[in-house]
Parts: structure tokens; sequence; C-alpha cells
């Protein structure tokens, strides 16, 4: 009998919220599957916003699965990863020394076994660690759309070895629109226009007023469900779907940034970020928007018409906002979280490449990036 070999992938997860504690369940659930295709995620370190939890000897060993899920119920209780102190063979950095650790291990598990760095945070604030990470031969696995829709040449930087970098959950969560995007692409068909719903919270709101529901409870919902990004707002306004957007369309080609991209907020500047906290916002905030929303669904109901929050990506230009459709046209049969795109290209060009699915929520998103780590296996060593 041949000895079986093994792929081992060291990770090191940055942010341990709804979608990261997802992650490490689904990794330590999966262990007696990915066991059997020979292939195991070796979890060296776990970073949120203020420490980086890493085991003593990223070479050899893993933060061990128990540390893992009670790391999950920790941070689930709102305790910080220093809670987690004396429960294992690991270490614990406050920042900022908790990045140059993580910079350490990039630099010696890049070089050696390799690493694959996963960011299921949600800020801007990782784009440079993942820039180094490229430079110190990592892989990168992103839920995070951020790194990717800031500056143009950040992004080229960060796909500039695309065998190395996987970031199908930043668009459908877990519905696979990169990977169907990228072999067209790959193909030398020509992709001539993308057109979708693409706001798992949108689509649940839209779907629940169409019901009768108030907008402020259906948000609240939303965001209790793991739909909505951390500041609802996010959705709210457009941005998630612009980000969306602008992912898809530098896959594309497009040299463009979020200024190009023409969006429509469903909620007024004076309710903005800089004006209003998150709290008050869903306390208060969002209760003002019920009446108006109520309005507009009800006018489109008058004339047997839905909406629907569209995102269009063409050649000419991007564009996201609330558009009034019919109730049997593909978007307007769309329940709930669900998200479609619609690829079209010269191949795909009277009867479009379509994709449907759930479209959000931290179980399917984590299954998405897991596919993605999974997905990178063949760059990593197998040993016996
Ligand atoms: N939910 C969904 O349906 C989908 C989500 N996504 C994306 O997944 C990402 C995660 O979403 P979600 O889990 O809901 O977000 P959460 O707000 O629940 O979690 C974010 C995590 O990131 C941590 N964090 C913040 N800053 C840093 C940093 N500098 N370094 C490391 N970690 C940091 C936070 O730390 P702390 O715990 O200390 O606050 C927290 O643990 C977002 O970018 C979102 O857009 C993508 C597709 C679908
Ligand atoms: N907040 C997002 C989550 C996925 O990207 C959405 O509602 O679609």
């Amino acid at each position: 009998m041949p000895t079986p070999v093994k792929s081992v992938l060291p990770v090191v997860l940055l942010g341990c919220g709804g979608v990261g504690r997802y992650l490490l369940r689904h990794i330590v659930s999966c262990r007696p599957l990915h066991d059997n295709q020979g292939v195991s995620i070796r979890v060296v370190g776990v970073a949120d916003s203020s420490s980086l939890l890493v085991a003593e000897d990223v070479h050899s060993s893993g933060l061990d699965d128990a540390l893992l899920t009670n790391l999950c119920a920790a941070k689930s209780a709102g305790s910080p990863l220093s809670s987690l102190l004396g429960q294992g063979q690991y270490q614990l950095f406050q920042n900022p020394e908790a990045r140059s650790k993580v910079i350490d291990a990039a630099t010696t598990l890049g070089r050696t076994t390799g690493l694959v760095l996963v960011d299921c945070s949600a800020t801007y604030d990782t784009v440079s660690l993942m820039k180094d990470a490229v430079d110190h031969g990592c892989c990168i696995v992103l839920a995070n759309k951020k790194p990717l829709t800031g500056a143009y040449e950040d992004f080229q930087k960060l796909v500039s070895n695309f065998r190395r970098i996987r970031f199908e959950s930043t668009v459908g969560a877990g519905l696979p629109v990169i990977a169907s995007v990228t072999r067209i692409i790959a193909s030398g068909d020509p992709v001539s226009r993308v057109v979708g719903s693409l706001s798992g919270t949108l689509g649940y709101v839209m779907s629940e007023l169409e019901d009768g529901k108030r907008f402020s409870e259906v948000v609240k919902t939303a965001k209790s469900l793991g739909y909505t990004e951390p500041d609802p707002r996010d959705d709210l306004g457009g941005l998630d779907v612009a980000r969306k957007a602008l992912i898809l369309a530098r896959l594309l080609g497009q040299q463009i940034s979020m200024d190009n991209i023409s969006v429509e907020s469903l909620y007024p500047s004076e309710l903005g970020p800089e004006k209003v906290s998150t709290k008050d916002f869903l306390e208060s905030g969002l209760g003002q928007l019920d009446k108006s929303m109520e309005e507009r669904v009800k006018a489109a109901s008058s004339r047997g018409n839905i909406l629907r929050y569209v995102c269009e990506i063409e050649s000419t230009g991007c564009q996201v906002g609330l558009k009034e459709l019919p109730k049997d046209s593909a978007l307007g049969r769309l329940r709930g979280s669900d998200n479609v795109v619609e690829i079209y290209s010269r191949c795909y060009e009277s009867s479009p490449l379509v994709i449907q699915g759930a479209g959000a929520g931290n179980d399917t998103t984590a299954a998405g990036v897991l596919a993605d780590i999974i997905d990178l296996q063949d760059l990593f060593q197998k040993t016996a």
C-alpha cells in the first residue's frame, strides 16, 4: 500500500466575528471529511481587532480544536481573546505587536510550508498586512471586500499572483460568481454585462416589505440573521453592493474606483455615520424611514411591480440602486436573502449564465471561505 499523503495548510485568521467564528466551527467539524480528502487545515493564529492568539511553534503545531471551540464561545459571549489565557500551548499578543507577529508568521511560513492569511474582518486596516503577506509568497483568502475596493494599486497588488488569492465570498457569499466570471474570462469570452441583485440584506428587506412588514423591523431582523454588514447602513446606503460591483468590474479589467459607481442610498445624509451612531440609527433613525419606504413599495405594487436593489456593470459604467421591475421577472421572483446574477458574454449573449441562491449569512459565507481555502491545497507541501 502506498503511504497516504496529506496537504497541510497553515492558516492565520483575521477576524472572529459572525463569519470568522462560523469558519472555525466548519474547520473543526469538517476534520473527518478533510482527512478522507488528504488535506488538513492547521489554524496557527486567530486575531481580532486588538489581539492575536498564535501557536507557540507555528512550524509544527496549530491551535487545538478544543481551544478553537472555546475561542468561538468566548467571542460569542463578548469576551476578549485574553480570556482564554492558560487554556493551551499558545501566545497572546496585543496590538501593535500582534500585527508584527502576523508578519513574522507570514515571513517564516510563506518561505517554507506556505501560509493562508484569511481576512474575515470588516475593516480597511488589513490591507497593508495582506499586501505584505503577498510579498512573502503567502496565499490570501478574503470575505472582507474592503482590501479589494480601496486604491486600484492595492487591488492590483493583491491579485498580482492570481493563483494565490481567493475572494469568492466577497460577491454573493458562497455562490460561485467570481469563479464563473474568472472561467469565462480565461476562455477568451468577453463579458459585456453583469446584472443582478447582489445584496442579501436588501433582497430580504424588499421581499418582507412586500408582505406588509415595517422597514425598521425587517432591517433589525436582517441584522439578527447575520445578513447585514456590522453597520447596516453599508447595506442600506448601497455601499456594500457598490463594493461588489467594483470587485466584479475590476475583475473584468476596468481600472475604476468607488467614485466611478453611481450609488442610490435608502437613507438621507442626516442619518449617515458621521452624524448618527450605529446604535442610534438602529434605535431611532430607522423608524424615520418606515413611511417613505412603505409608500415606495405600495406605489410600485399599484402598477403591478416590485422594487429590487439592482447592480449593473457594463463597459460604459456601473450603477447600483432601486428599480421597479415586473413581479414575474428573474429579479422580481427573488425572495428572502437570495441573490441572482446574470452574466452576458459572447457565448452567453441571448441566454445569460444565471447564478442564484442564498447570498448572505454567516454560515454560507464561511462555507464559501472554507471552500476557497481548500481550493488552494495543491500549492502546499504534501507530507506522508
Ligand atoms: N455576513 C455575510 O453574509 C457576509 C459577510 N461578508 C464579509 O465578511 C466580513 C466579516 O463580517 P462579520 O463576521 O459579519 O463581521 P463582524 O463585525 O461580526 O466581525 C468582524 C471581526 O473582525 C475583527 N477585526 C476588526 N478589525 C480587525 C483587524 N484590524 N484585524 C483583525 N481582526 C479585526 C473584529 O474584532 P472584534 O471582535 O475585536 O471586534 C471581529 O472579530 C465582512 O467584511 C463582511 O462584509 C461577506 C459576504 C457575506
Ligand atoms: N451584507 C451583505 C453580506 C454579503 O456580502 C449582504 O447583505 O449581501
